[in-house]
Parts: C-alpha cells; sequence; structure tokens
C-alpha cells in the first residue's frame, strides 16, 4: 500500500525528515504517533503529493511518485482532519450534514446536482454508524467541532478510499466527544474490505485495538516501527516524549502516565 525508501526532506538548511523507511501493506492498520515538530504532517504532505522529498523513492497504493499522474491517485486517498472539517464549515457551512456527506462522492452536491435517493439514503446510513442521524438536515456550521469532525469522516467514507489518513482527528475535541469519535473510527475500522487507515496522533491512548502497527516519529527519524505491541513499550515511549512513563494496556487500548 506504501513503500517509502530512504525519504530525507530538507528545508532552510534543515533536515525535517532523514533517511526515512517504511512499508505499510494490504490488511494493516498504522499509528503514526511524534511530539509537536516530529515531522508527521511533513511525511502525510509527501504521501500525498503535495511536497516532493528532497531524495528517495515513494510509491502509493502501488504508484510510484514521478511515473503517476497524482490527482487520479489521490482520489483513492481520503483525508481527515479537524482543520479540514474547520475549513469545510467556513467555506460550505450551509450545506447540510448530509449534503456534506453526499459532497464526498460528487463533489457539486448541494451546489448543482440533485442526490439520487440510493445515495442520499447511503449518506443517512452513514451519519446512523457515526452517531449523527438526528444531524442530518441540520446546517453544518451549526454542528458542534465533535459533530462536524464525525460528519467530515463520513463525507471521507462514502468515497470508498483505498488508504484514509486520519490525521489527529480527535484535536479540539473534550472527553466525551474524543471518545464518540473514537467509536465511530472504531466501527468502521474493524470492517473487512475497508481502507488501510494511517491514524495520526500525539496522544497514544487514541490507538484503537483494530490498529495493527506503529511507527514512532522523533525529530524527522523513525525511532521504532512495527507491531504495535512489541512499539508502544515504557522504553520506547520514555524515549520518544523525553520523559519516563509507563505503559498499561487496557481493553486493547494503550495508555500512559507519568513514572
Ligand atoms: N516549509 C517548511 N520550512 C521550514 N521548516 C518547516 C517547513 N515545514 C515544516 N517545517 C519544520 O519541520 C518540523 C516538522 O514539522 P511537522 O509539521 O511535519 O511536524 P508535526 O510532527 O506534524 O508537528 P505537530 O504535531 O506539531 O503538528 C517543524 O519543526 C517545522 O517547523
Amino acid at each position: 500500500m506504501i513503500k517509502l525508501q530512504q525519504i530525507t526532506y530538507h528545508r532552510q538548511n534543515r533536515r525535517i525528515l532523514d533517511s526515512i523507511d517504511w512499508e505499510v501493506h494490504q490488511g494493516e492498520h498504522w499509528a503514526l504517533i511524534g511530539p509537536n515538530g516530529a515531522g508527521k504532517t511533513t511525511l502525510l504532505n509527501i504521501l500525498n503529493g503535495y511536497i516532493w522529498p528532497s531524495s528517495g523513492t515513494v510509491e502509493v497504493l502501488g504508484k510510484t511518485f514521478g511515473q503517476t499522474d497524482l490527482r487520479q491517485l489521490r482520489k483513492s486517498i481520503g483525508w481527515v482532519s479537524s482543520s479540514l472539517a474547520e475549513q469545510y464549515g467556513r467555506n460550505h457551512g450551509r450545506l447540510t450534514a448530509s449534503q456534506v456527506v453526499l459532497s464526498g462522492k460528487h463533489a457539486s452536491i448541494g451546489l448543482y446536482d440533485s442526490p439520487s435517493s440510493e445515495d442520499t439514503q447511503q449518506a443517512e446510513q452513514l451519519l446512523e454508524t457515526f452517531g449523527c442521524q438526528s444531524l442530518a438536515h441540520a446546517h453544518f456550521h451549526t454542528l458542534s467541532q465533535g459533530e462536524k469532525q464525525r460528519v467530515i469522516l463520513a463525507r471521507a467514507w462514502i468515497a470508498h478510499p483505498k488508504l484514509l489518513i486520519l490525521d489527529e482527528p480527535c484535536s479540539g475535541l473534550d472527553f466525551p466527544a474524543r471518545e464518540h469519535l473514537l467509536h465511530a473510527i472504531g466501527t468502521f475500522g474493524n470492517q473487512a474490505n475497508g481502507p488501510t487507515i494511517l491514524y495520526v496522533s500525539h496522544h497514544v491512548e487514541e490507538i484503537l485495538p483494530f490498529i495493527s502497527h506503529a511507527l514512532l516519529l522523533q525529530q524527522g527519524q523513525i525511532l521504532a516501527s512495527g507491531p504495535k505491541q512489541q512499539i508502544l513499550t515504557s522504553h520506547n515511549l520514555s524515549q520518544l516524549f523525553q520523559m519516563k512513563v509507563e505503559t498499561e494496556w487496557q481493553q486493547g487500548r494503550p495508555w500512559i502516565r507519568p513514572a
């Protein structure tokens, strides 16, 4: 699904990513964890072809960058982030939640087209899965941050991406809103034939049981990567956060506290 070889990215005489080798295979779901400034967003921007590495090769969904039409490839990549939800609210706040979901399928929904009843039904089913069916006819700008993020998730899902990037999707949410959103993510993360998911966060407790692997990024370098139980250890996480922490697994999720 993803193959990065010796990716390096320099800006202003600084090495922001350094010798990144990473492979994600079909059937795996990965958490990408790192403190502020570790290079997570830079790595995601490289995966989407928004920025070009200074050296190294990038292969996503079997396509080698430099030899493929990135606009075409991006149609198979879904992206969910709190900033996307905010931006959507600013630009398309008058659309209803249901229209926002449908816009994942047809870019012009809500502006020119009338959706088929089948599409509308699918959008409403997704809103139900994500716990916001009652909001289907509410204007997007009136929703809370957590509700907006769930609707944006449903919007990404309806497009049937092969790769779904969840970029700090819980950022800005309070504890119950975060747990609601994680519940929604867990619902589809467990589905067979769903997309490969990359879950990006600073917070290890957001790593849900369906996530199989973890990559720890520190100052532009991979500190550790592999099956999550081997990677999310007290030792590795203490090194990552530069602070002694203890990891405890509860109901398949890792939790950390200062040691
Ligand atoms: N275009 C650029 N020019 C100069 N420095 C940059 C550029 N883009 C990123 N950086 C620097 O690279 C480092 C990594 O940034 P990046 O946004 O990838 O980190 P991050 O892990 O996503 O951080 P956060 O969790 O805070 O969002 C930061 O120190 C940032 O200031």
